[in-house]
């Protein structure tokens, strides 16, 4: 493999190339699942793979692979990769640094060892975040069986556009490419952004994932009335607003008085008829929570809904609800974490067990095969932001590791995973 040094430029000058694609005028990169800057971000990914010696293909998602046929073991894949979707505003790292430090990995290993025994793939996944639609893990959902294209949700973006319809005006969708369900991953490692504060305050390059966080997103609708915002009465009034304010703050309350690790957000608010002289007269708002423990996620879940209903009814307002998301809290494959501790020792490279407060295709993955990732440190934490910044330094080191794992599970022996 090339040396760190090198493999730092090339990493970084990769990351500006990959983030001019949905480049935002703040510095900041929108890719929004199907949209056009997302689907020339995934032909110009493919590009790069068949120009690193990769067979590329997609799935009748909108995942993108780059393959290698393994010469002794083909039917057994072992699996790299992130995704390329942003939030709206997002970073130029979250997602894209696990797509360009697996490529990298992939093309030094087929450049320095050719074909490897099993097979080893790239994939590029579509629309993790939820940004779009209100769904999330459409990539590697569709890969596990968590989504099909036989069910494909009745869900719209915000202008009104079906997932369907979407993913058919980009050249996807049922029978267009190969189907998504894989029967044949034998691991899966992911190299992503921590999008935390830890590694940069331990001052180390590398976090080995022992687990990830459980997640439950719902939308609330508060139904008050539309009035005149000079001639009604504070007492008369219901609304929507108001409500809502007591709902959010509500919320936030409960979750700090149930201390660390648990973490409740609201995040985005639709407020109708979004007039200044007139009373609010409905309210969308969501409702993030998170937790590692799904018990006592499902739990907070529960409480969180019903001081909701009681302050609506307190206010005489209407109040529906609609829970859209639930990852469940997963821990990483002990084997694969084991291997990759090995790998930094062996290295010389200083790892901290650490756990993920974010989701991760990572997530959906390991429900099929073994499943571990490696996080590299974020600059002041900072992520889901224009100023999301990773030393290219830091990402070289992780992509060493990433490529010594890949290495061993693909081209070193044979055997199946336990
Ligand atoms: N790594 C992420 O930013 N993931 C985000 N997206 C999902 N789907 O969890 C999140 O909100 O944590
Ligand atoms: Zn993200
Ligand atoms: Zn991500």
């Amino acid at each position: 493999m090339e040396s760190i040094a090198q493999l730092k430029q090339l990493l970084a000058n990769q990351v500006e190339w990959l983030s001019h694609y949905g480049a935002d005028s703040d510095g900041g990169v929108t890719r929004l699942l199907y949209t056009p800057a997302w689907l020339k971000a995934q032909q110009a990914l493919a590009e790069r793979m068949r120009e690193a010696g990769l067979d590329t293909y997609y799935d009748d998602a909108g995942n993108l692979y780059g393959r290698l046929e393994g010469t002794e073991h083909p039917e057994e894949v072992v699996l790299t990769g992130s995704h390329i979707d942003t939030v709206r505003s997002g970073g130029k790292y979250d997602g894209a640094a696990g797509i360009l430090a697996g490529l990298a990995c992939l093309r030094r290993l087929y450049a320095q060892f050719g074909r490897p025994k099993r097979t080893l793939e790239i994939v590029s996944l579509c629309e993790e975040e939820g940004s779009r639609f209100p769904i999330t893990f459409w990539g590697s959902g569709n890969m596990t069986g968590r989504w099909s294209m036989s069910r494909i949700p009745d869900v719209a973006d915000a202008e009104g556009v079906s997932l369907g319809q979407a993913m058919a005006d980009a050249g996807f969708g049922p029978g267009t490419h190969r189907p998504c369900r894989r029967y044949d991953l034998v691991s899966f490692i992911e190299l992503h952004i921590e999008q935390g504060m830890v590694l940069e305050r331990l001052e180390l390059p590398i976090g080995i994932v022992q687990g990830i966080v459980g997640q439950v997103r719902l939308t609330f609708e508060v139904c008050g009335e539309t009035n005149h915002a000079g001639t009604t009465r504070m007492a008369w009034r219901k609304d929507a607003v108001a409500g809502t304010a007591e709902m959010t703050l509500a919320l936030e309350r409960e979750a700090r008085s149930a201390g660390d690790p648990y973490v409740a957000t609201v995040g985005k608010m639709v407020v109708a008829p979004n007039v200044s002289n007139v009373i609010a007269g409905n309210v969308l708002f969501t409702v993030d929570l998170r937790h590692p423990d799904a018990l006592s996620l499902e739990a907070f879940a529960r409480r969180i809904v019903e001081r909701f209903y009681s302050i609506a009814a307190e206010r005489s307002l209407q109040l529906s609800h609609r829970q859209w998301m639930h990852a469940d809290p997963v821990p990483m494959n002990e084997e694969l974490v084991h291997r990759l501790e090995q790998t930094c020792k062996s290295l010389q490279v200083s790892y901290h067990e650490i756990h993920s407060g974010a989701g991760h295709d990572a997530q959906l993955l390991s429900a099929v095969c073994p499943s571990a990732m490696l996080f590299v440190p974020s600059r002041a934490g900072i992520s889901h932001s224009p100023d999301e910044y990773t030393d290219a330094q830091d990402l070289a080191v992780a992509t060493r590791v990433l490529a010594d794992t890949l290495y061993q599970l693909a081209y070193v022996g044979g055997q199946r995973q336990a």
